[in-house]
C-alpha cells in the first residue's frame, strides 16, 4: 500500500523539497499551499494532492480538514511545516503579529492533529507527527518575540500528542537553527548567521530531510525534540 504524507507549506523552500523527495520515493503527498507559485503545478502534474489553504483563516484550515477526512481512509504521517517568520517590527500592530504567530504555528497545527486523528489511527502501523518549530522555542528571539513564542507553543503541543496519540502515534519536533538563507539576506547578515554556531555553515533542506526520515523509521522516538543547530547552544 502506498504510504501517504500530509505536508504543509509545500509552495518552497523547505516543504517543497520534502514533498519532492518524497513523491520520488514514491509517497502519495498531500501538500496545503497558501500563495500560488509554478512549483504548485509542477507537484500537481507529479501526483501530489495539493489544497490551497491560508492558516490565518480558522474557516479554511477546516474546510480543509473536511476535505481530507472525507476523501482518505487513512495517513502515515502528517509534518506540519507551513509558517511565517514575522518579525515584531511589521508593519502589523503587534496584536494581529501575535495572532498571525499563534495561528499558523499553533491553532493550524491542533486542528489539523485533531481533525484527523482518525486517520492516522486506522490500522495495525506505527504513524507519525512531526512539528518543524526552532532553535528559539527554547532560547528566546529579542527581533522575533511573537513568532518565538508561537514554535515554544508548538514544541509544548508535541508533549501532549505524544501523551493524547500513543502507542498510535509518534509524535515529535524538529528544532532547526540556520536550514537556508531567504534570497533578500545580504551578506553582513549572512556572515553573522553562519557565525552564531560552531559549525558556522548553513544545513541546507537536506539537513531536515535526514532527521524527518530518522523519526519515520524510528519504532521507539516520541514526544522528543531534534535539535538541528550547528551547536549553537554551546557558543
Ligand atoms: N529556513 C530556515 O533556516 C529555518 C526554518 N525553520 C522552520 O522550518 C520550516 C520551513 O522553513 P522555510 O522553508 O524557511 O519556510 P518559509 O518561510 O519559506 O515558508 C514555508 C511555507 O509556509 C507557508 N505559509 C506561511 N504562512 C502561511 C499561512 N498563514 N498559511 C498557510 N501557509 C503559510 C508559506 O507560504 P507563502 O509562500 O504563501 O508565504 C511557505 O510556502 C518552518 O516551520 C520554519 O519555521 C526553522 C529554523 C530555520
Ligand atoms: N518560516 C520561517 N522560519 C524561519 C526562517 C524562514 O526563512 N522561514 N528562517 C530562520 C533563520 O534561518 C534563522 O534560523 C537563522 O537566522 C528561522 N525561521
Amino acid at each position: 500500500m502506498q504510504p501517504t504524507i500530509l505536508i504543509t507549506g509545500v509552495g518552497k523552500r523547505i516543504g517543497l523539497y520534502l514533498a519532492n523527495d518524497f513523491i520520488a520515493r514514491g509517497y502519495h503527498v498531500i501538500g496545503t499551499f497558501r500563495s500560488h507559485y509554478a512549483s504548485i503545478d509542477t507537484l500537481s502534474e507529479a501526483g501530489a494532492d495539493l489544497y490551497c489553504c491560508d492558516f490565518n483563516q480558522a474557516d479554511e484550515v477546516d474546510t480543509f480538514i473536511d476535505a481530507i477526512a472525507s476523501k482518505y481512509r487513512q495517513l502515515d504521517a502528517i509534518i506540519h511545516n507551513a509558517s511565517q517568520w514575522l518579525p515584531d517590527n511589521s508593519p502589523l500592530a503587534a496584536s494581529d503579529v501575535m495572532e498571525q504567530m499563534m495561528r499558523v504555528h499553533v491553532t493550524a497545527p491542533y486542528q489539523i492533529n485533531l481533525g484527523l486523528e482518525k486517520l492516522l489511527t486506522t490500522g495495525e502501523r506505527l504513524t507519525d507527527i512531526i512539528h518543524l518549530t526552532d532553535y528559539v522555542a527554547t532560547k528566546g528571539s529579542k527581533k522575533h518575540i511573537a513568532y518565538a513564542a508561537s514554535k515554544a507553543a508548538l514544541e509544548n503541543m508535541t508533549l501532549s500528542f505524544a501523551t493524547k496519540l500513543a502507542p498510535k502515534v509518534k509524535v515529535n519536533s524538529i528544532a532547526p537553527a540556520l536550514i537556508c538563507f531567504n534570497d533578500h539576506d545580504d551578506e553582513d547578515y549572512k556572515q553573522q548567521a553562519l557565525a552564531k554556531s560552531l559549525l558556522e555553515r548553513e544545513a541546507g533542506e537536506i539537513e531536515v530531510l535526514n532527521a524527518v526520515n530518522y523519526l519515520l523509521g524510528s519504532h521507539y522516538v516520541t514526544g522528543r525534540s531534534l535539535a538541528l543547530d550547528g551547536g549553537r547552544h554551546l557558543k
